[in-house]
């Protein structure tokens, strides 16, 4: 495991400890770190939600729905130990001066002064309008010292404004240095395996640009709903979900340019150069060069499963769930010396065929072809479902006769090459914001000038009175999405030939 171990015993507060991130992804990483020794004797992880559970019932519930391949039961007694809740309203309030006796501020406040000095880390694990207001009760019940640190999830915010209100309500309380802006793909190993790929190998550098490259698909299919996230998934949709924060970040990482340290502001810095250099899409240019989707009811994995609308959630579907993308597709450009007229085509989509999520850079034709047949190179970095590079080759079918051409992978598995469990991209992170390393988290002008690219997306889409297209669950999105790479001859990676 490459993450550092925490120095200092810690308490990390997850604002929002019951739900469906806290549970699926923040406490198996946890207990990972737990059983690889990185959180020192001490450290506790304090759950926060409006639940009303004690501490003994949500071990109960962790146990009961946390699942983690290969745990054992010594080490499951170990790390519940750990764990405690304490129920708040975020929108009962806080009042400074010890006035919230029964709110639940109080019970907080009694566990993070009382006992030995550990580090204090808080979780903003909740919908993005809880942050501002959840950051002022800590701020009015004195919990914030000058080394604490505050972890916000993403999306941040629903567009420029909102993000921008957040960051200046918890800019309130927090210091830049201490706010942490998560994005858990910056942890996922391939990805920053990106950054060694391009910087740490002397051969790519001179045929990253728009002379050799035609374009770039970023891909993140997943196979799961939304089940059970409607009241938030309604209110955000894929764009905001997914392409506003991972989608951009990837496509920072390839774009960049060539940082002069390892240094996080040096990293962050050529990050935000590639996204103030997106080319704007709005008006008659969303339709040219966007497509959303919304799944129907559908088959995946041989199972059946329902459309959207009648996917269980905690709130029955309204207006705006008929009207919101699960799939969105589109081309972007970065307009710069080194990407002019390179498409980026960007897609993400719920219900899709297979989990897979890559980046491919296809390569330009050869100038000239003395053989028949042959396609471009093509690089493939695959993040999911497991991590690893292909380089696409033309080489020689065996045999006599007429020369055909066949493209070859030459394939980098890092299962196979380094041995042992890739952990978690959330397993690094919590061990970064634990230890203060903040390099691979998102600076505030970062997050801002993604929202800036996606809004005129959002507000043509909002404004056009056309619902998104159906496509089945099961099937790689609406028919709009071949078309924005067919209109010039191109095809997504999966419809090439293997
Ligand atoms: N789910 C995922 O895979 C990912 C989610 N995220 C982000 O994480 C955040 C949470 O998402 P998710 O876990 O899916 O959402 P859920 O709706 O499943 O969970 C929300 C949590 O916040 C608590 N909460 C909500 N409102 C209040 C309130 N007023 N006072 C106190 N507690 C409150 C809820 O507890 P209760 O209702 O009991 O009070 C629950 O614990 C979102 O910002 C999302 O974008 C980011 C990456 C991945
Ligand atoms: O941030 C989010 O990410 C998950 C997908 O994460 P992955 O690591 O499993 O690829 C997505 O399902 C969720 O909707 C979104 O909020």
């Amino acid at each position: 495991m490459s993450a550092a171990p925490a120095r200092r015993p810690a308490d990390l507060v997850i604002f929002g400890g019951t739900g469906d991130l806290a549970m699926r992804k923040l406490i198996p990483a946890l207990y990972h770190c737990d059983r690889d020794g990185l959180l020192p004797s001490g450290t506790r992880v304090i759950a926060m939600s409006r639940s009303g559970l004690g501490d003994a019932d949500y071990r109960d519930k962790v146990r009961a729905e946390v699942s983690v391949p290969g745990a054992t039961p010594d080490d499951w007694r170990r790390f519940l130990t750990r764990l405690h809740h304490v129920s708040v309203d975020i929108s009962a309030g806080v009042s400074a001066g010890g006035t919230n006796a029964g709110t639940g501020w109080d019970h907080l406040t009694a566990l993070l002064t009382g006992g030995e000095e550990r580090d204090r880390v808080f979780y903003l694990a909740s919908p993005p309008m809880t942050f501002g207001p959840f950051c002022r009760g800590l701020g009015a019940a004195g919990l914030v010292t000058p080394a604490s640190r505050v972890v916000l999830e993403k999306p941040l915010g629903r567009d420029l404004a909102s993000a921008q209100r957040i960051n200046d309500e918890v800019g309130e309380i927090f210091s830049e240095s201490q706010i942490f802006r998560i994005d858990h793909y910056l942890g996922k190993e391939t990805v920053q395996n990106l950054l060694v790929l391009r910087f740490a190998n002397a051969f790519l550098e001179p045929i990253w640009n728009s002379l050799w490259i035609d374009h770039v698909q970023i891909t993140v299919a997943e196979t799961v709903g939304t089940p059970g996230r409607r009241g938030y998934y309604d209110h955000a949709g894929a764009l905001r979900d997914m392409v506003q924060n991972h989608l951009l970040q990837l496509l920072c990482l390839v774009a960049m340019e060539p940082p002069s340290r390892n240094d996080r502001e040096a990293i962050r810095d050529e990050k935000v150069k590639v996204l103030q250099a997106l080319r704007p899409i709005s008006g008659t240019e969303a339709d040219r060069f966007t497509v959303r989707g919304q799944y129907t009811a559908g088959h995946v994995g041989g199972c059946a499963v329902p459309g959207y609308l009648d996917e269980p959630g905690s709130t029955p579907p309204t207006e705006a769930s008929g009207r919101v993308e699960t799939f969105a597709a589109i081309r972007a450009e970065v307009k710069n010396w080194r990407w002019a007229g390179v498409p980026f085509y960007l897609r993400t989509g719920k219900r899709m065929p297979f989990r897979h999520s890559e980046i491919v850079v296809r390569f330009k034709d050869v100038p000239h072809s003395i053989f028949p047949g042959g396609s471009p190179n093509r690089l493939v970095l695959r993040l999911q479902p497991s991590e690893g590079i292909e380089l696409h080759l033309m080489a020689k079918e065996p045999g006599a006769g007429e020369v055909a051409l066949r493209p070859v992978p030459l394939s980098l598995s890092f299962g196979q090459a380094f041995q042992g469990r890739v952990p978690e991209a959330y397993e690094r992170l919590l061990m970064d914001v634990l230890t203060g390393n903040p390099t691979l988290f998102m600076r505030r002008d970062e997050v801002e000038a993604a929202w800036q690219w996606i809004d005129p997306i959002l507000a043509t889409w909002e404004t056009a009175g056309t619902p998104p297209e159906p496509y089945p669950a099961g099937t790689a999105g609406p028919d709009g999405a071949r078309e924005l790479l067919g209109r010039s001859g191109r095809t997504w990676h999966e419809e090439e030939p293997a």
